[in-house]
């Protein structure tokens, strides 16, 4: 197909070229293929095969700004439009034809007024995609209500197909993602979501100086080896907490969250992806868009939000296919945090979403069965064999234990305790440790 070329690719990935083809015949499509995979080359290559704009909705400015950035880079002809656009002549260039490919906010394609898009159809569009679609739904983990007005674009954008893509959806998400952009017959692609090259470990922590310093510890035996870590913590405290401990041991650790100014996270991005600083510890604000193909170890200190956030952020490791590890840390106290999560929700629907989406990344966490299989599974994918050989459970032979004596110890303990102070208590009677001592 020409234009492949421009990329430095020889040949397509799986799914790709359907896709493309699909969308050359103006059929709307729905691609849901997992991080990495390659869904960008789908809105990409159309236009310089059609030599008709592609308009591209993408949730943040920085993805923006990246892939035009990097589509330049290729000789291609790519503009965004947006908030943070400095160039007012962007807008009138676009609606002649002008750029290949156009991305805007969901926000500036809801205001944009409707000469914009006649002059626009006028000069030529071969599609108009969605990129990370799931934030359409309310299902979904990372709702934007702009997303859910897009739909209206369709009585503006006549005859151009409605691409929509992303690396995380359900099946109520995705029902969801073709009822509220009213894709006609779309061309469903739901690739596998399984990436064969992570390694997948959970455990169990008491949070505290002592697991920080482990932490620590981990970290420099990963930096020693090749490649880039991304830590992602729950809190911003942890991020500071963490990368804090990492410099004092000569570390060179970045930190990248939502309190910090627009120009630091930029800079703070600009030096990992350019391998200056080979360690990341951000919160979940470090999310779309990380294209860095040698992530080899990612980190979780804490239980995520959603199962599907652990998805997305955990498969921001081994981008190149290479094996990588993927370690979850939590601690029992993370289980309690369904309130305040439920605290920035907006509808019932949402509320029902957050909790369920967090019991199911409880799960993952508590599992004693393949990991892998556990993850498909929640995205709806049939893994069929029992192990994968590739998680902390498939790895540890011989799991089964008797543990009766120690059950019967633990259950003592609680008794004795009469039921009050937790469960620390308890264990820290049975261990000896003077802290252990239940006031009277
Ligand atoms: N046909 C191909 N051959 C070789 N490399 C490819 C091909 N298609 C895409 N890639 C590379 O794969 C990487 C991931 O592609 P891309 O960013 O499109 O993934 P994605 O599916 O959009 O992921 P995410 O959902 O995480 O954003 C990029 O570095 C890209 O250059």
């Amino acid at each position: 197909m020409p234009g492949l070329k421009y990329f430095g690719y020889s040949v397509f990935r799986p799914y790709q070229k359907d896709v493309i083809q699909r969308i050359i015949e103006k059929r709307d499509c729905l691609v849901v293929m997992a991080t990495g995979s390659g869904k960008s080359l789908c809105y990409q290559l159309p236009p310089l095969v059609t030599g008709k704009t592609a308009l591209v909705v993408s949730p943040l400015i920085s993805l923006m700004q990246d892939q035009v950035m990097s589509l330049k880079q290729r000789g291609i002809n790519a503009e965004f439009l947006g908030s943070a656009q400095t160039d007012s002549s962007v807008q009138t260039k676009a609606e002649t034809g002008y750029f290949q490919l156009l991305f805007m906010t969901p926000e500036k394609a809801c205001i944009i007024p409707i000469s914009f898009w006649s002059k626009l159809l006028k000069a030529g569009v071969c599609l108009f995609a969605v990129d990370e679609a799931h934030c359409i739904s309310e299902w979904g983990h990372d709702f934007r209500l702009e997303y859910k007005q897009l739909d209206k674009l369709r009585t503006f954008l006549l005859g151009v197909p409605f691409v929509a893509l992303t690396a995380t959806a359900t099946e109520k998400v995705r029902i969801d993602i073709i009822n509220s952009l009213k894709l006609k017959n779309p061309y469903v692609t739901i690739a596998s979501f399984d990436r064969k090259n992570l390694f997948y470990g959970v455990k169990v922590i008491n949070r505290g100086q002592s697991f920080v310093d482990e932490l620590v510890q981990e970290i420099l035996k990963s930096v020693a080896g090749a490649g880039s870590i991304i830590v992602y913590c729950m809190t911003i405290k942890d991020v500071e907490e963490i990368s804090k401990a990492l410099k004092q041991l000569g570390v060179k650790a970045g930190t990248y969250h939502g309190q910090m100014g627009s120009k630091a996270r930029e800079e703070a991005h600009r030096l990992f992806i350019r391998d200056e600083i080979r360690v990341m510890v951000a919160t979940m604000a470090f999310g779309m868009g990380i294209d860095k193909p040698d992530v080899r170890h990612v980190i979780h200190y804490g239980c995520p939000k959603t199962l599907e956030s652990y998805y997305q952020e955990s498969g921001r490791c081994g981008r190149d296919g290479i094996a990588s590890v993927c370690w979850l840390y939590y601690a029992r106290s993370n289980f309690a945090k369904g309130d305040f999560y439920c605290g920035e929700s907006q509808t019932e629907n949402q509320r029902t979403a957050i909790m369920e989406s967090l019991l199911a990344a409880q799960r993952y966490c508590l599992l004693t069965t393949c990991r892998r299989k556990f993850l498909l599974n929640h995205f709806g994918e049939t893994y069929s064999a029992e192990t994968c050989g590739n998680c902390d459970n498939c790895m540890v032979s011989n799991r089964e234990r008797d543990m009766s004596r120690e059950s019967y110890l633990l259950m003592t303990s609680i008794q004795a305790c009469g039921g009050y102070w937790g469960l620390n208590m308890p264990i820290d009677v049975l261990r000896g440790s003077r802290v252990g001592t239940p006031p009277q």
